[in-house]
């Protein structure tokens, strides 16, 4: 990129950031800035005068300048540089006629459990058992981002190629259907499923809508075994496929386990061995939510709130 060009976009990123720091841009102008940045960074990187060293520099002057753009990993943002570079100003129907309104989630305190693992190790396959059982409401993050494509969105073709190349969509993107799916919700309890996938994921959803989640149940399955329940799915999936799966492995080392990692260290990760039969992994885990539902109705009961029976709280 041009000497003229790139300080033309370091122009509009700075003008776009004054503006987003008073939450009067639409929704998708925040994907621009993120896009935007990943742009001029990866470009700044394809130009091999600027040393690997200093390019963590870059990576560490956008952190303390910006987080809420910038958190993510340089390698993150080199994994943007496919997308076209008008794809990111496009303003869709849902987001162009909306005001700016500061994300907040309505629902009266919600709990939120952070479900995790990598791409076949059995997420979805799991959630739908804690919801049949618990009474959780499960919130696919990338099920609302197939949602969104299809619902004709201007966001619509940049989650598309987003999600082909593997790569993680840009967080205000996700949290927002995240955050519109919670309050139009009336559970006050979610399982959210693929989220969050990298730190800036994490960032950005606690930064707008101030939820802690109470754990993160973890599906631990080595790599193969996550290949090959991938390849045999069978969903007509457009990132089902080697190529894209080999990228979302990729991503899921690189960005997610460290998500994991950081949940660890404040001692919220439930591990679990995800490579048993199903049955087994659900009796694995059975146990947690036998936990969470019993300390539910302590909770409603101290409260002198509901409780769901005269009797002691169901245990399944
Ligand atoms: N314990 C298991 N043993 C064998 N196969 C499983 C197991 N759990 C799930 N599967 C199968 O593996 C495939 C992937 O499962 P699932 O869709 O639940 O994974 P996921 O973690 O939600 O994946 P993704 O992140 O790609 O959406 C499905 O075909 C499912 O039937
Ligand atoms: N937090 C998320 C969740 C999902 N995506 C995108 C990228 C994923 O490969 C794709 C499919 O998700 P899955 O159904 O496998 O959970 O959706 C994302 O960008 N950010």
């Amino acid at each position: 990129m041009g000497g003229g060009r790139r300080l033309a976009l370091s122009f509009a990123v700075r003008s776009l950031r004054r503006r987003s720091a008073l939450n009067i841009l639409p929704s998708s102008s925040y994907a621009a800035i993120h896009l935007m940045d990943s742009n001029l960074c990866c470009r700044q990187s394809a130009n091999c005068d600027v040393a690997p060293d200093q390019q963590i520099g870059l990576k560490e002057r956008s952190r303390t300048t910006w987080a809420f753009t910038s958190v993510m990993s340089f390698s993150e943002a080199a994994m943007t540089k496919s997308l076209p570079p008008n794809a990111v100003l496009e303003e869709g129907p849902t987001t162009t006629t909306r005001a700016a309104t500061p994300l907040t989630v309505s629902n009266n305190n919600p709990r939120v459990i952070f479900v995790l693992g990598g791409p076949g190790s059995g997420k979805g396959t799991q959630c739908a058992r804690i919801v049949r059982d618990y009474g959780f409401e499960h919130l696919s993050a990338g099920d609302l981002l197939r949602a969104e494509i299809n619902s004709g969105s201007g966001n619509g073709t940049m989650i598309q190629k987003m999600i082909e190349d593997g790569n993680i969509v840009p967080s205000e993107v996700t949290v927002r259907l995240l955050q519109k799916a919670m309050e139009k919700s009336k559970s006050d309890k979610f399982l959210i499923d693929g989220f969050p996938r990298s730190d800036e994921n994490r960032a950005v959803f606690e930064r707008v809508t101030g939820i802690v989640p109470e754990f993160i149940l973890f599906f631990d399955v080595p790599m193969d075994e996550m290949e090959r329940r991938i390849l045999g799915r069978n969903q007509g999936r457009v990132d089902d496929n080697i190529e894209t799966l080999k990228k979302r492995l990729k991503v899921f080392v690189e960005s997610s386990l460290p998500v994991v990692k950081y949940y660890d260290a404040m001692g919220k990760v439930h591990k679990v061995n995800a490579t048993t039969s199903v049955d087994d992994v659900f009796e694995t885990i059975r146990p947690l939510f036998k936990q969470y539902e019993q300390k539910d109705s302590t909770v409603e009961l101290v409260q002198g709130v509901t409780h769901k029976s005269d009797g002691p709280a169901t245990l399944h």
